[in-house]
């Protein structure tokens, strides 16, 4: 006898089966008993992602509360949106520290952004805050560059102004991307490529002003696969081969640096970790010679650091000292250092604009201690509450990395009695935790006084999480501390910025992995 076998039924059966086991595998996943949500099989949330997925998870924390997962394609995604959390799990943990190896360009498994937390992570973070300090990043010794770099920036918008002494409308981030660059070119390559050089003006253009495929791009990081699709693919490839430019022109520097280096008088960041090499015997030179400091890096502590776990027993210490992590951890240092702390004052200037009379009172607190000419020190920072006030409410409304640098666990663990699976990738919500309204009453309103005490005096508060907290917060926060500064009151202590008339300048900026304002217009007008 033939049984008649009806191939639309069992290609029907086989649809439902197959529909069914996908949806009974994907929601028979470990919840891990956090709540959230999963979206749909496959995808998870990844289609409500849009361009502000800060707000977005800000709204879902308002359902799920302040630490809750969310499946994104297929990586489980936690979200913390609390300061309290943030700090149990970064500082007071060692498990969720890692990094997803997903980022175009800076995931080459060297450098230091993206390198997951190994005793390699610690010697270089070690190594990186000790010499940036060396070269004065929180130290006075640095003032009369950023002052001078300052000045520059002042005699840029200046010669706009002409005899009038009012500019005409101009984009005020390209002359910024190029003062805060050389701030750290300064630093890490001992003079100001930037400057010098028409290529390297215009790779910064490449990689902080122009900005064509942010959005998808970022979209990469949480859904890596992405990159083998066909539009995806050449997004990947462009990144890829932009980071090949900027390790090429940093290979140009080292070698010119080995040509002339004198391992015991370091002229910059480069040498440094060039004396390293030779004290490890990484280097052609082997550094005979070589002065071993009875205070090096390695044994300073500072309060910060004290986190930090020592290395384990199995870790053969000076083993990162080598060329090619010389080339990543230069080219992570110049993309942190420039982007972050060059978005910040554009979205100063820009909410400086927006409020004319905070810009006013704080060109009055200029002048009341410096007057019109006077220097910006670091020194008399107390004697500039309101001016600091300011930037701290600005970098509260506008967080420079609204979703932080993701972080990953480095193994199965616990966070506030929730299991979390190795491999997790765990997002600060900063722009949740910036405008928690029960932290900051009616956050949306953009209020300076917000951070003063009843006596006038600047409080910072550890609602305020611009940096990041624990052992891999920003490695740069008093470098970028001092740029906002000096900047701040360098540009308004001379200018007064306004949008040209008749100008609706957007406020919410676009947010792809950093939030930046939109290009906008402003006109300078000498005072
Ligand atoms: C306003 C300016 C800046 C902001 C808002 C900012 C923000 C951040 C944030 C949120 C992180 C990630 C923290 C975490 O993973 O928990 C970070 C990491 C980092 N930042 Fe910054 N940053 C700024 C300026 C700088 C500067 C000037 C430098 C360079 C000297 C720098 C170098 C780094 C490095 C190297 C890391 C990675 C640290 C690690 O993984 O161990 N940043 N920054």
């Amino acid at each position: 006898m033939y049984v008649t076998v009806n191939p639309f039924l069992t290609a029907t059966i086989l649809i439902l089966l197959t529909s069914f086991l996908i949806w009974y595998f994907w929601y028979k996943q470990p919840p891990n008993g956090l709540p959230g949500t999963k979206g749909i099989p496959l995808f998870g949330v990844l289609f409500s992602l849009g361009s502000f997925t800060e707000r977005l998870f800000q709204k879902w924390a308002k359902i799920y509360g302040p630490l809750y997962g969310v499946k994104v394609g297929t990586m489980d995604i936690v979200v913390i949106s609390s300061p309290e959390i943030a700090y149990e799990a970064f500082a007071k943990n060692d498990c969720f520290n890692d990094r997803p190896q997903t980022v175009p360009m800076l995931s080459d498994g060297k450098g230091i952004i993206m390198i997951n937390s190994t005793d390699f992570h610690r010697e270089q973070r070690r190594f990186g805050l000790y010499t940036l300090r060396e070269f004065g990043m929180g130290r006075r010794s640095l003032e009369p560059r950023l002052i001078e770099i300052s000045r520059e920036l002042c005699t840029k918008i200046d010669d706009l102004c002409g005899d009038s002494g009012l500019s005409g409308p101009f984009q005020i981030h390209t002359k910024v991307y190029e003062a805060i660059s050389s701030v750290i070119l300064s630093i890490v390559f001992g003079h100001d490529v930037g400057k010098e050089s028409k290529e390297f003006q215009d790779l910064i253009y490449t990689l902080f002003v122009q900005n064509d495929d942010g959005f998808l791009g970022s979209l990469m990081l949480f859904a890596p696969f992405l990159r083998h699709l066909p539009f995806f693919s050449n997004i990947w490839k462009k990144s890829q081969e932009l980071g090949q430019r900027i390790n090429d022109r940093i290979n140009v520097e080292i070698k010119a640096h080995q040509e002339s280096h004198d391992p015991n008088n370091p002229r910059d960041f480069i040498d440094c970790f060039l004396t390293e090499m030779a004290r490890t015997g990484q280097a052609d030179f082997k550094g005979e010679g070589v002065v071993h400091s009875s205070k090096t890096w390695r044994h300073v502590l500072t309060s910060e650091e004290v986190e930090v776990e020592e290395c384990s027993s199995d870790w053969k210490p000076n083993t990162s000292f080598f060329l090619d992590q010389l080339v990543s951890l230069v080219r992570d240092i110049f993309v942190a250092g420039t982007d972050t702390t060059a978005t910040a004052v554009c979205w100063i200037v820009l909410y400086l604009c927006k409020y004319p009379d905070v810009q006013k009172k704080m060109q009055q607190e200029i002048d009341d201690v410096i007057g019109q000419s006077g220097v910006p020190k670091i020194s008399l920072m107390d004697r500039f509450p309101y001016t600091r006030a300011v930037i701290q409410e600005v970098t509260r409304i506008r967080p420079i990395v609204p979703l932080n640098v993701p972080h990953r666990a480095s193994r199965d663990a616990t966070l506030m009695g929730y299991h979390i699976p190795k491999g997790a990738i765990i997002l600060t919500n900063i722009w949740a935790i910036h405008h928690d309204e029960n932290r900051w009453p009616e956050p949306e309103v953009f209020r300076p006084k917000r951070h003063l005490d009843e006596n006038g005096k600047f409080v910072k508060s550890s609602n305020w999480m611009l940096f990041g907290v624990g052992t891999r917060s920003c490695l740069g926060q008093q470098l970028a501390n001092m740029e906002l500064l000096i900047t701040t009151i360098s540009l308004f202590q001379r200018f007064q910025f306004s949008f040209p008339p008749g100008t609706i300048p957007d406020m919410n900026g676009e947010s792809i992995v950093s939030l930046r304002p939109l290009h906008f217009d402003v006109n300078a007008s000498r005072r």
